[in-house]
């Protein structure tokens, strides 16, 4: 498995944001992208999760680029925005089943299970839009929780929102994962340090 970002330029609204991006990142490597606020983080992430296309250049999964790959590059793929991209109606739990698909009559207890690991175990039976920011931050990441079958993961400024001890266990979450052959993307402009990632700083064109 390897995904694969060849010589890619970003543009937003006609300007070329950054060119000639490359790097590659295969099980059990990690990729910090970092820059100013605008210097196109959530734009190359959109490209890595095939959601914005790139101004030039190619993303490749397995060697095939990810638009023609889609259904195969997508199955191993967790990509988790800016935005919590919680629903503020349902609570914490069906937040969980219905962002994870989860099925069956187990589905609520693995729910509550996760939550109570992410520390939202008091927070289970509340509507969404009663959490805190860094509550549905949480309720957000407690889906890599689930994604055992998902080995590329693209975190989209994951730390923000935060507080230390939800830091350091995203930080193990992310050590764990690559440590089983995950491979992950993340952006962020904080001091946040993921052990033995590569780093890549976007500059302004
Ligand atoms: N839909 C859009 N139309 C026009 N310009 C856009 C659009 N989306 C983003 N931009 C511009 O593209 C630039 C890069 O935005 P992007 O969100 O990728 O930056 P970022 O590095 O993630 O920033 P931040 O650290 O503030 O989150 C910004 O100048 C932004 O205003």
């Amino acid at each position: 498995m390897v995904l694969r970002c060849v010589d890619v330029a970003g543009s937003r609204g006609g300007n070329v944001l950054f060119s000639g991006i490359g790097f590659a990142v295969e099980p059990g490597q990690g990729v910090r992208i970092h820059g100013d606020n605008g210097s196109g983080k959530t734009t190359l992430l959109r490209m890595l999760a095939g959601l914005t296309p790139p101004h030039a250049g190619a993303v490749l999964w397995e060697d095939e680029d990810i638009r023609t790959a889609r259904q195969r590059y997508c199955a191993n793929l967790l990509y988790l925005g800016h935005a919590p991209g919680v629903k503020n109606e349902l609570l914490a739990w069906e937040n969980l089943v219905f962002m994870q698909g989860l099925r069956g009559r187990a589905a609520e207890d693995e729910a509550r299970a996760c939550l109570a690991e992410a520390g939202l175990g008091a927070q289970a039976d509340l509507p969404a839009g009663a959490l805190s920011q860094g509550q549905r931050k949480r309720l957000a990441l407690a889906r890599l929780q689930l994604a055992h079958n998902r080995p590329m993961w693209l975190l989209d400024e994951p730390f923000v929102g935060l507080d230390q001890d939800a830091v350091a266990a995203l930080c193990d979450r992310v050590a764990s994962h690559r440590k089983a052959g995950g491979m992950l993307v993340y952006t962020t402009h904080q001091a946040v340090e993921v052990p033995d990632a590569l780093t890549l700083r976007l500059e302004a064109c």
